[in-house]
């Protein structure tokens, strides 16, 4: 790896980190003290469970989508299989999600970026899986703790992404070159940033993702049991070709 292809591989992740961000820092930023009312957190909680999971597959949805075109911008990972792009990101796009909401979780206040404004968990009642919001809120803290800049947060986004450890992959030798690539650009920017207490961190954070995305895997199934036509007809394509 000399110096100027690693440059080059971190600076074509940041730009594409920065061009499938729906949102701008400084677009959240200044939303961050937008919180809903309670008539509409009222709306919110009087929503029937499969209408609030529709709702949230949505918006779930349209989020992974950017994380798909995050992905397809990646050098490494367009040279892949399509196999195995479709492996990473079955697994990956969720966990990419959640590695991303630090961006758009105010600590302060214990909201999430969520349909327009900044909610609350109570806003996720009717889900009806309290444990994986309480989960989920949870991770994001701790992740918006470490108080990673955009660009560790694309590279980390990325190794995130191109995980050689996931299941049915074709060619793993190919993934773990691209993977180890991508471990050394987060390691050169950690190390320019003089910050380089922050990899082991980070490693420890992954192995709390893996947990929260079986969780919601468990969830998912739990709903599409009890909710057969919702999930099987409501649910976005994309959704169920990555989560079902
Ligand atoms: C990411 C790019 S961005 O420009 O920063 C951006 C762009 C757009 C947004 C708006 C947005 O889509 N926010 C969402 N919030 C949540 C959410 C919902 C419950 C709790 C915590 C966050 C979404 C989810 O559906 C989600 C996300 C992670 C795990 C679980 C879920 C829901 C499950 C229960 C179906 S989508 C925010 C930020």
């Amino acid at each position: 790896h000399s110096l100027r292809n690693i440059d080059e591989l971190c600076a074509s992740i940041v730009r594409s980190h920065r061009e499938t961000s729906q949102y701008r820092l400084e677009e959240l930023q200044a939303l961050r003290w937008k919180v809903f009312s309670r008539e509409e957190i009222q709306a919110y909680q009087s929503k029937t469970v499969d209408e609030m999971w529709q709702h949230c597959a949505v918006r779930l949805t349209e989020a992974v989508q950017y994380v798909v075109e995050f992905a397809k911008h990646i050098p490494g990972f367009r040279m892949l299989s399509q196999n195995d792009q479709i492996a990473l990101l079955k697994t990956g796009s969720m966990e990419v999600v959640l590695v991303r909401m630090c961006r758009f979780f105010n600590t302060e206040n214990n909201t999430v970026f969520f349909d327009g404004k900044f909610a609350g968990t109570e806003v996720f009642k009717s889900l009806a899986c309290g444990d994986l919001i309480a989960a989920v809120f949870d991770f994001a803290h701790g992740l918006c703790a470490l108080k990673l800049t955009e660009q560790q947060l694309a590279l980390f986004s990325a190794l995130v992404l191109i995980n050689p450890d996931r299941p049915s992959l074709e060619d793993r030798v190919r993934v773990q070159r691209v993977h180890r690539s991508v471990e050394v650009g987060l390691t050169h920017i950690l190390h320019r940033d003089n910050h380089d207490s922050l990899l082991h961190k980070l490693y420890q954070r992954m192995a709390v993702l893996r947990s929260l995305c079986s969780l919601h895997m468990e969830k998912l199934r739990w709903f599409s049991q009890r909710y057969p036509l919702t999930a099987h007809s409501l649910f976005p394509p994309l959704y169920k070709e990555l989560f079902a």
